[in-house]
This record gives structure tokens, sequence and C-alpha cells, in this order.
């Protein structure tokens, strides 16, 4: 049942309020209500995702930022990347940030969520016990275009009767041939992997998507389909806005109400006789528990905030996965190159589009991703303590794609290049930690007034760690290799663009950090810890800590970046808390 009205549901009564109808808070909403006994609301601040075209066709993903789909936040201005301040796009629309994404389907590695349950000392958050949730999280289905997909992924680590739908690429690009070549000529650098999503993404695959039938499949249309919205029991209500979480009770650490901003203004209280559940991601959430006087009790009383529970590490160790991009000129004469530039080709593939769900439109414009590791005589693993969870876990991402993903007209081969394991360190003269695990990065998300409506101020200390500089300037490196290889002879050009002539180890390094920008992989702002640790926010069963009410479901609670893109783990632990959530209240 769709509300927009704060007061449609004033008479009625909640076991418990999703915060946020995003990715987690839509698969809690949809889990929550299997049981009909459970009476749930959803408070989204965006809008539906109903009829939003650009939502539908993949390939329109990169139009949703700076739209009203998006929070439009910015950064602070990054010491890291030469002072720039830089877009942080954020999902403001039902299926939150799973309905603006690129829609990449990447689990990471098994030796990430191994970390995961060392971390928090729960074994239920390893990769084995996850299997279960992986499967009812994904519905394994036939790319757009029907190929035979034989040897292009292996169906034995794919869940075929979930929620959302994941496919192999839908419209072949003409590079296709050529990196698969690559994978048998460079076959040490790029052995091919069948399947990045097995727990050992290591290789380059066939990238596996978020789509299904060519359309995006997110949070909102598969865990949010009229199957679920019909039940009388489930309550959504869109466009209103959660400012604060507060007490029920005398003891103020029993927090089962929500404080709700209307869309036409109006300031009202919504109560859960049983759980607040926030759901409202790596940067909504810390901030609405900093408006409540959760966090840093001597920075919030600074504002002019009343603590309610000193927990300093709400809204520290943000960690994001910085990326930048290196295209090279090629002799294609493909007609899709440029596309997304090409307004008349772009309207022409609409309509094949929208008559059968076919042609290019269908995919982001990347067919292929390598996942690498630097080699273990690298000097940076010298002067640094390995990031990764393990050794299955890749440092770099190369995101291989034809001029159809291009933002300029022309015709090039490109890559996406991240780095997956970033440290952005808190200083540079921060003590070394003695395990991998006890990272913390430098990110924070802080508030920089109390007023409700200020947003917050994001410092993702991007590119503040050296480690992640020399990671990106690896990947360049890695990548002029993969281009080089005999496969790309006769098609390849050259490098364009800044970097063509950059040779030097310091100008790699000027150009990483002139053209470096933010993943959207944020995690960690809410991050899990062992019961009864003294630092992290939430305990491995994802309540908040000391207070009753409250659990948190989203991508905050990651203590730290799995080695991919970060949907399909936002979706296994949403399926997970889902269960605690259940089996804590049968
Ligand atoms: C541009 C972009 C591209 C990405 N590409 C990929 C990709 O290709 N593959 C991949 O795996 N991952 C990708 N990601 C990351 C992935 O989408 C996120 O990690 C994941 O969706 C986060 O899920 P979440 O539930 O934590 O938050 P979200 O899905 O963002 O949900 C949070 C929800 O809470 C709502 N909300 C926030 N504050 C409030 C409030 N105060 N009151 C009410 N509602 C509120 C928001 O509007 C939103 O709907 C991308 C992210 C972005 C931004």
């Amino acid at each position: 049942v769709f509300h927009r009205d704060v007061s449609a549901i004033a008479d009625l009564n909640f076991d418990f309020i999703v915060v946020g109808g995003g990715t987690a808070g839509s698969v809690i909403a949809n889990r929550l209500t299997e049981n009909p006994n459970f009476q749930v609301l959803v408070i989204e601040a965006g809008p539906s995702n109903q009829n939003v075209l650009n939502s539908q066709v993949p390939f329109d993903a990169f139009s949703l930022g700076n739209t009203r789909f998006d929070w439009n936040f910015t950064s602070t201005p990054q010491s890291g990347l030469g002072g720039r301040i830089v877009p942080y796009t954020r999902g403001h629309i039902l299926g939150g940030s799973s309905s603006i994404n690129s829609m990449f389907y990447t689990r990471g590695s098994s030796d990430d969520y191994d970390r995961l349950a060392r971390i928090s000392g729960d074994s239920g958050w390893s990769w084995d016990n996850l299997q279960p949730y992986i499967r009812r999280n994904e519905k394994w289905t036939k790319p757009a275009d029907q190929h035979d997909t034989d040897g292009q992924f292996d169906p034995a680590v794919h869940g075929f009767s979930g929620m959302t739908f994941v496919s192999l690429p839908g419209f072949p690009q003409e590079i296709d041939d050529r990196v698969i070549k690559t994978t048998h000529q460079l076959n040490h650098e790029f052995p091919f992997n069948r399947d990045m999503n097995s727990g050992t993404p290591l290789g380059l695959g066939w990238l596996q998507s978020t789509i299904g039938g060519g359309t995006r499949s997110s949070a909102a249309t598969s865990y949010l389909s009229a199957n679920a919205t019909q039940r009388s029991n489930l309550h959504i209500l869109l466009e209103t806005r959660v400012t604060r979480i507060l007490s029920t009770t005398r003891d103020q650490l029993s927090m089962r109400a929500v404080e709700v901003l209307s869309s036409s203004g109006t300031l009202t209280v919504a109560n859960a006789s049983k759980e607040v559940i926030l759901s409202a991601g790596t940067i909504g959430t810390p901030t609405i528990l900093l408006h409540s006087g959760v966090g840093n009790k001597e920075e919030l009383e600074q504002l002019g905030i009343t603590s309610i529970l000193n927990l300093p590490d709400v809204g520290r160790n943000l960690t994001d996965q910085p990326v930048i991009s290196v295209n090279w000129a090629t002799t294609s004469q493909s007609p899709f190159d440029g596309l997304l530039t090409n307004t008349t080709l772009e309207a022409q593939e609409l309509a094949v589009w929208q008559t059968n769900r076919t042609g290019p439109l269908v995919t982001v414009g990347i067919n292929h991703v390598a996942w690498l590791r630097l080699p273990d005589n690298s000097p940076i693993l010298n002067e640094f303590l390995d990031p990764s969870a393990g050794p299955n876990t890749p440092h770099i991402e190369l995101a291989i794609g034809s001029g159809m993903a291009s933002f300029f007209p022309g015709h090039f081969v490109g890559v996406g290049a991240a780095t997956v394991t970033p440290l952005s360190s808190q200083s540079s003269d921060a003590p070394l930690p003695n395990s991998p695990d006890e990272f913390s990065t430098g990110g924070t998300v802080k508030l920089g007034s109390s007023d409700i409506l200020a947003g917050p101020l994001i410092d993702p200390a991007m590119l503040s760690s050296k480690f992640d500089v020399q990671a990106l300037r690896e990947a360049i490196k890695s990548a002029k290799r993969f281009f080089a290889a005999p496969a790309w002879k006769d098609f390849v050009l050259g490098v364009v663009g800044p970097v063509a002539n950059a040779t030097t180890d310091q100008e790699l390094e000027d150009f990483v950090r002139s053209t470096a920008f933010p993943s959207g992989h944020v995690v960690g702002t809410a991050a899990i810890s062992a019961q009864g640790a003294p630092h992290g926010v939430v305990d491995p069963d994802l309540r908040l800590k000391h207070v009753s009410g409250v659990r948190i479901v989203d991508a905050s609670v990651l203590p730290f970046v799995t080695c991919g893109h970060t949907q399909a783990p936002v979706y296994i632990i949403a399926e997970r808390a889902a269960d605690l959530i259940k089996n804590d209240w049968k």
C-alpha cells in the first residue's frame, strides 16, 4: 500500500518501521511482511521508481545522477584530489541506489566474507554460511539476446529462484573476441575466469549484471513488486524524510520512534512496537544517528545537539573505492561507438528497446571485467600491510568497454580502473595496525550544523593513502599492457587524453589525482564489530550498540569495502538480517 502523506498512517500501528526504501530496506520490507502478523511501514525520502524510464533502460544508468532521483550530495574539498569537490551520487528514489546504479553484480571474494566473520566474531557472516542468502537474492536469467552462454558462467554457483534478476551481457561488443583472445595471449596477467562470482574473482571474465529481460532489476522492481506491495501489512510512505530516531521510554536508550518530515514541511512522530530498522544508506544512516544524538558526544555538543549515546564511530571509517578512466583511440567503424553522445542513434535504439527489450541499450556498455592482484613482490606491498582480505582478493579492477560506453564521440576502447581495497589512511603518520582486519580509513560523514535539513559533510579522504594512488598507477600500467597484446594489433591506436604523455610515476600520479572520482561503493560509517567491542556501531546481529529497538541494515555496516561493487553484498547482508529479525520476534 503506497502513501504520500504522513496523515494517511496516523491511525495505524506498526511493528517495524524501515527507514529508507533502498536496496537493503526493500529486502527487509519484503521479507518481514511475508509474516502476515507483522505490520511494516517503510519511509522513503525519494519518489516512486514507477515509470522512470532512465531507471529501466540499462544504458541510461549514467543519466540518473544530478537529477531529482539523486540526493545530489557533494564531498568536502579533497586534498588527495588537488582540492577538488566531487559529486557524491546516492539514490533518492524507491529502490535507492539499486534504482540508479550501474547494475554490476559482483559478490566480492570468499575472503571478504570470511574476514567479516572474523571481525564480527560471528561465523554466520562467512562465505559458506551466507550461501543460502546469496541464493535467496539471486534469480539468474538468460541475457536479453538469448545467446549461448555456455562457458561464460558457472551455473553451480548461482541462484535461479531468488528475487533480483542477474544475467550476462545481452548485447555483443565488437571487442568481445579480442578481450577473450587477450586472456590467452597474456594468460599470466589476465587469466580467463569463467565466473567472477564463485568466491574467487581473480582473472578476467564476463560481467554479470542485475538486468533481466533487458531491463534493470532493482530492489524496487524485485522486492517491492506488486506481489509485495499488495500485501495489506506493508505500507510505503514516499517522498517523506526521517529526520531523527527518538527515545520512546524514560530509558533514553530505547529508541523505537522516528521523527518524520512530510513533503509539506510538517514534523510528526511514528512509533514501532518492535524495531526501527535504519536502511538509509552509508550517508543517510549516520546522518540520522548524529542528528538523534548518537555519535561522538563532544562533536555533537559543539553543534548544540544533545548527546543520547557517546558512540564515536558513527560516521567514521567511511570507505570508498577511487576510480579513474583511460581511453584508447581505435580504428573501429562500429556505429554504436559514441552512442552516449549520439542522440539520434540513441533515440532509434530506444525505439528498439521499447519494442522488444533488445539492442545496445540492454547493457551499460561494459561486457568484461578484470580483477587483479598486485604482484606479491610489488614494492607497494612491502611498504604497506596488504589491505586485501586474502589471497583470492583483487586490489585492482579494470572494467573494459568498447566505445559504446565512451562519453565522447569517436571510436575508443576504455577501462574504468579502481583501487578496490582502498586504505585512504587517517593520516600519513597513523601507526600501522597489527593486522589488516584492524584497518580503519580516514573517511567521515559529519554534521556541519544541528539544522535537521542541513546536508551532511562527506569526506571520503580520497587518495589520502599512497597505496590507493600507487594501485591506480599500477592499474594504468596493467591496462596499457592489456591493449598492447597482439589481439589489439591494427585496432588500438594509442592512449588519448592527458594520460597519453604521462610516463613517469609522478606524471601518472598527477593524472590520477586530477581525474579520480568516487565509485559509489561507499561503506563503513556504522560498522559491525564484535559483541562487546569498544569500537564499531552495530553488534554482529546488526543491533545498534547499547540501544534497544534499533537495527541498522545497509551498506554502512560493512567495516571494510568488499573487493568489488557493493550492491550484491548489501542484498546478501539484508537477506540474512531479515532472518535474524524474524527469528528474534518469532
Ligand atoms: C552511481 C552509483 C553506481 C553504482 N554502481 C554499482 C554497480 O554497478 N554495482 C554494484 O554492485 N553497486 C553499485 N553501486 C553501489 C550500490 O548501489 C550501493 O552499495 C547499494 O545500493 C547501497 O544500498 P543501501 O541499502 O545501503 O543504500 P541505498 O540503496 O542508497 O538506500 C538508501 C535509501 O534510503 C533513503 N533515505 C536516505 N536517507 C533517508 C531519510 N532521512 N529518510 C527517508 N529515506 C532516506 C534513500 O533515498 C534511499 O532510497 C553504485 C552506487 C552508485 C551511487
